[in-house]
């Protein structure tokens, strides 16, 4: 097997490797390398060159284990450790899709039994969780097949996350609607596709920036979604930040609280079963809230605000900020009316996450 990856660029390749099919090897200083296979991107001639002798256990997230109950094997086990499923000749290919997506969790009963076992390899596991989250993919995989070519650690995730690297790249006049003096500023860092944005309004006084953090929300911001309250959140920071008199509107690549969009969207489907926002993340194996503000906390920094007043009713917008170093001089309330589509997300949200609705 080839020496772990260290650059950034690497984990861009790992990432691409495991959106087309391909395996990669996760190495952490101590550990044996972990190999990967993605359930979600492999197919049965894959999985055959992965594991030609058949035997290919399945690495899930904590998560995703206690909602198939496979976690109760493992008494003393870290919670938040992900769980190997061991090979078993009834986890076939479509056995393990079934273990990995819960689409169909309701429709068709789980082949069993399953033993699971423990991660023998910690970091390198948690690090793979983490790198399917990054990929937008299902947080599951066939594990300890073929030496791959790509090989990270689990380091250079943490480098392709940081935030410092993040630059302004431009910046143009925007005139918006409820906003005609508005300037777009665009950032990027070298290692990531996501683009965030600022839109600067008004004009700077002496008084800290009304600022709001706007995580993308593809369905809401530019569909009309009525299932959330993005898209008049949107609308209505700018009013606020125009009726304070100036402010900074940062639309964050965040999309679906950092899961990707279709994960979001699997979310959606299970929360058409009957399940709320918070156990449709869970039961797809993902944190509830996956974003991480450090990003926000680079682009104000960079816009040279350290203190600001936020738009939010979030607390834990509040602490994670706080934590990257900006300094949140007022929480300012962002609630809107409800609509029969949202209401029971909002009051899930109010009820299971904090929200101060
Ligand atoms: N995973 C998941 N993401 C969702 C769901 N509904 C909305 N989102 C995403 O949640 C994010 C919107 O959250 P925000 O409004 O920024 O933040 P918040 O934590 O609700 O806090 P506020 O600042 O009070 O609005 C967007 O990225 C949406 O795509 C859902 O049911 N599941
Ligand atoms: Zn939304």
């Amino acid at each position: 097997m080839n020496a772990a990856g260290s650059g950034p660029r690497d984990v861009s390749r790992a990432i691409d490797a495991l959106r087309r099919g391909w395996p990669i090897a996760i190495h952490a200083a101590g550990e044996d390398p972990l190999v990967l296979l993605a359930v979600e991107t492999a197919d049965p001639r894959s999985l055959d060159t992965f594991a030609p002798a058949g035997r290919y256990p399945v690495l899930i997230s904590s998560g995703r284990a206690a909602t198939l109950k496979l976690t109760n094997q493992l008494a003393a086990a870290d919670p938040d450790l992900p769980v190997v499923v061991e090979p078993a000749p009834w986890l076939d290919f479509d056995t393990a899709v079934a273990l990995a997506d819960p689409a169909l969790d309701l429709a068709t009963p789980l082949k069993g039994p399953f033993r699971t076992e423990e991660v023998d390899r910690p970091r390198a596991s948690l690090a793979a969780i983490r790198l399917a989250r990054i990929a937008g993919l299902l947080p599951a995989f066939f594990i300890d097949g073929i030496d791959p070519e790509v090989v990270i650690a689990p380091e250079a995730i943490d480098r392709h996350q940081d935030a410092r690297t993040l630059r302004m790249a431009t910046r143009a006049r925007l005139p918006v609607e409820g906003a005609e003096d508005a300037e777009i500023v665009a950032f990027r860092a070298p290692d990531s596709a996501d683009e965030h944005v600022a839109l600067l309004i008004g004009r700077p006084d002496e008084r800290p920036p009304l600022v709001r953090l706007h995580s993308e929300c593809l369905t809401g911001d530019v569909l009309g979604s009525l299932k959330c309250d993005c898209g008049p959140q949107l609308r209505a920071a700018i009013a606020a930040i125009r009726a304070h008199g100036w402010g900074i509107l940062l639309y964050l690549r965040q999309e679906g609280r950092g899961i990707g969009l279709v994960n979001k969207l699997r979310a959606y489907r299970l929360q058409d079963q009957g399940f709320d926002t918070v156990d449709a993340n869970t039961r797809l194996g993902f944190a509830v809230d996956a974003r991480d503000f450090g990003v926000a906390a680079r682009m104000l920094d960079l816009l040279g605000q350290r203190q600001v007043r936020l738009l939010t009713n979030n607390p834990a917008k509040v602490a994670s900020l706080e934590a990257a170093g900006v300094a949140v001089a007022e929480r300012v309330p962002h609630a809107l009316p409800a609509n029969p589509h949202n209401e029971r997300y909002l009051a899930t949200k109010r009820d299971r996450t904090g929200h101060q609705l």
